[in-house]
């Protein structure tokens, strides 16, 4: 039986496609993306720069309409903005007057949840963070990573089933990128949530991921998938093991294969 088949997904993406209508003509962005994730799985999506990802990323939460097909979360059809998702922007965008604590808590003000409620769990989530003691900072007293981790939080904060990130540590130095991978893993154990990343790091995508859906140039489609098979929680030292090595090269010669990598 293959992952498919086993569960009803959380998130069914029946042969969507996207084009937009531009001033100089029509771009299609998406072309015939057809995937499944469960309930609990990690996917992470690698593809080409300019290749469509932030696109379905954008279609998922309901924020662009696609031009085909049909996205189905929880059984039902996506036809509007969800709110029960949690979104991962590459750069923080957070409001520069409010403290750290209060840019957490826009998202229960804007939900209209019991503030003092939410007051509680936005502290344990900065706690979970390594930002304890930061709640009444103010976004530029911090570091880029811990803004970064900030985010993260008040994605989190309405405890959303479904969190979906568009190159969260896209913007971070190597050493804030691999703890902010681990506290991303670190919170997706705890939480279980269904999370789903796009990234252009390959090692990234295998360290975090159940499976890694390869994406073509654009107009995208789904290239090729593999499952990613590694014990959990990943250490860091699993990035030297043969398997880990065997992953990323599978993955290297798929772009090779379509001219995204070099030959050599
Ligand atoms: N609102 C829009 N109007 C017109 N064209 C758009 C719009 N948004 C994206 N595009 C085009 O659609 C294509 C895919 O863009 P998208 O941002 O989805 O790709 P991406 O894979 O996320 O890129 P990157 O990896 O560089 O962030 C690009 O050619 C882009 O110029």
């Amino acid at each position: 039986m293959t992952t498919d088949t086993m569960t009803k997904p959380l998130i069914e993406i029946e042969h969507i496609g996207k084009t937009y209508q531009t001033r100089n003509g029509e771009v299609p962005a998406v072309k015939d993306l057809h995937f499944n994730v469960h309930d609990g799985e990690f996917v992470s999506l690698l593809g080409p720069s300019g290749c469509g990802k932030s696109t379905l990323l954008m279609i998922i939460s309901g924020l662009v309409k696609q031009t085909q097909g049909r996205v189905r979360v929880k059984g039902k059809e996506v036809n509007e903005p969800r709110t029960d998702v949690g979104i991962i922007f590459q750069k923080p965008l957070l409001l520069v007057w409010r403290t750290i604590l209060d840019n957490i808590m826009l998202q229960a003000e804007i939900r209209k949840l019991p503030l003092n409620e939410y007051r509680v769990k936005a502290k344990e989530l900065l706690r979970l963070v390594g930002l304890e003691g930061f709640e009444n900072k103010y976004p530029k007293e911090l570091s880029g990573g811990m803004q970064q981790r900030v985010a993260i939080c008040r994605a989190l904060l309405h405890d959303p089933q479904i969190l979906l990130m568009d190159e969260p540590f896209g913007a971070l130095d190597a050493l804030t990128r691999e703890r902010m991978g681990s506290d991303i893993e670190h919170l997706w154990m705890k939480h279980k949530k269904t999370c789903f990343l796009i990234t252009h790091d390959i090692e990234e995508a295998v360290m975090l991921s159940d499976r890694v859906l390869i994406l073509s140039n654009r107009p995208c489609e789904v290239k090729k998938e593999i499952k990613i098979d590694l014990p959990r929680p990943r250490h860091w030292s699993l990035r030297e093991t043969q398997k880990f090595g065997e992953y990323t090269h599978q993955i290297r010669d798929v772009f090779t294969e379509m001219g995204v990598l070099a030959r050599n």
